[in-house]
């Protein structure tokens, strides 16, 4: 049973991104905004089209505290970007539904995405993945690793270099894996379930074009 240790170096860059990931959070709380009133298909879909645009200028600014993310190279810090935004979307999307509400509010907030707009068929996979991601109750760090590791996945298309890309994504994953297995001693597995979110997550993700262009407007 090998002794898992986070070196300090680990430490200090797990603090660093998990300071910037707190940092830049989605400025007026949207599900506040969703619990306070009902809103039409109309006001529902371009609320999500603002939130979705200031959670990209997020992410550019979040991007740019992940140690050596600025030293790839330009075009291919833009492609990581362009072919991570949906995933970061969805992600801070389930993050925010899973988080600790009074009871009750969750229910209601449930409903009001429910009966947002969104057409039928996407309503259960969307939820299912809310869901799953709820389950793990994560701890920040992972929150905010699990973000970063999303965002530094090689296989974005138009990524020249690939090679550095991944390079950074195991440094990350080595961080997760260690936090992982500190953070939860009880399920060794855990950080395989936590990779095994992202494969859901992008393939949620394929759905987004479609969940726009069949918004249900009255
Ligand atoms: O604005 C949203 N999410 C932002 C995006 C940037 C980061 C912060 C969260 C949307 C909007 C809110 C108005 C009704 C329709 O959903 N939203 C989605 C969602 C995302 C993609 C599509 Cl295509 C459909 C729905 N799931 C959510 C879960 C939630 F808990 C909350 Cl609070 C809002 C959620």
């Amino acid at each position: 049973k090998e002794k898992v240790e986070i070196t300090k170096e680990q430490q200090a860059l797990m603090k660093i991104i998990t300071d910037a990931y707190n940092r830049h959070q989605i400025p007026q709380d949207v599900a506040k905004k969703l619990l306070q009133d009902q809103y039409s298909a109309e006001e529902n879909f371009l609320l999500l089209t603002e939130m979705a645009t200031s959670q990209v200028q997020v992410l550019v600014e979040f991007t740019k505290n992940i140690p050596g993310f600025l030293s790839l190279d330009r075009e291919d810090q833009i492609a990581l970007l362009k072919g991570s935004a949906v995933e970061a979307m969805f992600l801070r999307s389930a993050q925010v539904f899973s988080r600790k509400m009074p009871s009750g509010h969750t229910e209601v907030l449930e409903e009001r995405i429910r009966k947002s707009g969104i057409s039928e068929e996407f309503i259960t996979p969307m939820f299912n993945f809310y869901k799953s991601i709820g389950e793990l109750h994560m701890v920040q760090e992972e929150q905010a690793l699990l973000t970063t590791v999303t965002i530094l996945t090689p296989d974005r298309p138009y990524v020249k270099d690939q090679q550095a890309v991944e390079r950074l994504q195991e440094t990350m994953l080595d961080v997760l894996r260690k936090l992982c297995v500190l953070q939860h001693p009880q399920e060794p597995q855990y950080f395989a379930r936590l990779l095994g979110r992202l494969t859901e997550l992008r393939t949620l993700s394929h759905y987004h074009t479609e969940m726009l262009a069949s918004w249900r407007m009255n």
